[in-house]
């Protein structure tokens, strides 16, 4: 079964920012604690993201014996945080805004084993008023089963940008534990 995902008549693609990096520059971590992307975050899928084509991201995810779900494949929740992390990264490249995930969906095409590497190639279709509509896809570029002509997953989601303020509310609760306020506006 695939997608039912359609995008909006009144979808208006964007320019990208003057000052855009362009293909093959690297995107630092939004927060160090994100499970996504973080490097302060042991647990956490520590993805990488460079820039790519027009209004695309390409994230990188090693597939570890943590992420497992059935017996030697990939945990269907994890690449879902894999994808919602790329398209969170494309809107961002592309918009300078900070947005949060609104409504997302998957289609699991093939199993993906452990120890494989994961290419995600996620960009922003175009926006309506503060909504973001993303789409992204993976391949396996390394590792077992590889075959970088193959999509093995795709992605769909609607995201909405956000002012700082969004974020103020959660200052208090980082790492889970009411605490000494942490800034937070990196994010
Ligand atoms: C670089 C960054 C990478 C980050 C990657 C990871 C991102 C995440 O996982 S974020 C965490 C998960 N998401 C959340 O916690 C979000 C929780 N939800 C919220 O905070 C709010 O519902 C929020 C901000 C999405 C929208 O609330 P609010 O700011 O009041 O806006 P609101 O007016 O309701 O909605 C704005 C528009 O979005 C639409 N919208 C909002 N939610 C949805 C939804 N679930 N489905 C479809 N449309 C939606 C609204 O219909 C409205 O559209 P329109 O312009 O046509 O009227």
């Amino acid at each position: 079964m695939s997608s039912t995902w359609t995008l909006p008549d009144d979808l208006v693609v964007p320019e990208l920012p003057a000052d855009h990096p362009g293909p093959g520059a690297p995107i630092p971590q939004h927060w160090g604690r994100c499970f996504g992307c973080g490097d302060d975050q042991p647990s956490g899928l520590k993805m990488d993201f460079v820039i790519g084509e027009g209004l695309e991201v390409i994230g990188r995810l090693e597939v570890a014996n943590r992420f497992q779900g059935g017996p030697g494949f990939i945990h269907g929740g994890i690449l879902m945080t894999a994808f919602d992390e790329a398209q969170g990264m494309a809107c961002s490249a592309a918009l300078r805004a900070a947005v949060v995930t609104g409504h997302f969906e998957t289609d699991f095409a093939r199993p993906i084993p452990l120890g494989s590497v994961l290419e995600i190639r996620a960009r922003v279709e175009g926006t309506v008023r503060r909504k973001v509509y993303t789409s992204a896809d993976a391949r396996i570029v390394d590792g077992p089963l590889a075959d970088p002509e193959v999509v093995v997953a795709s992605s769909s989601g609607l995201f909405v940008t956000v002012g700082h303020e969004h974020f103020e509310k959660g200052r208090r609760f980082a790492d889970g534990l009411p605490g000494p306020d942490r800034d937070v506006s990196a994010f």
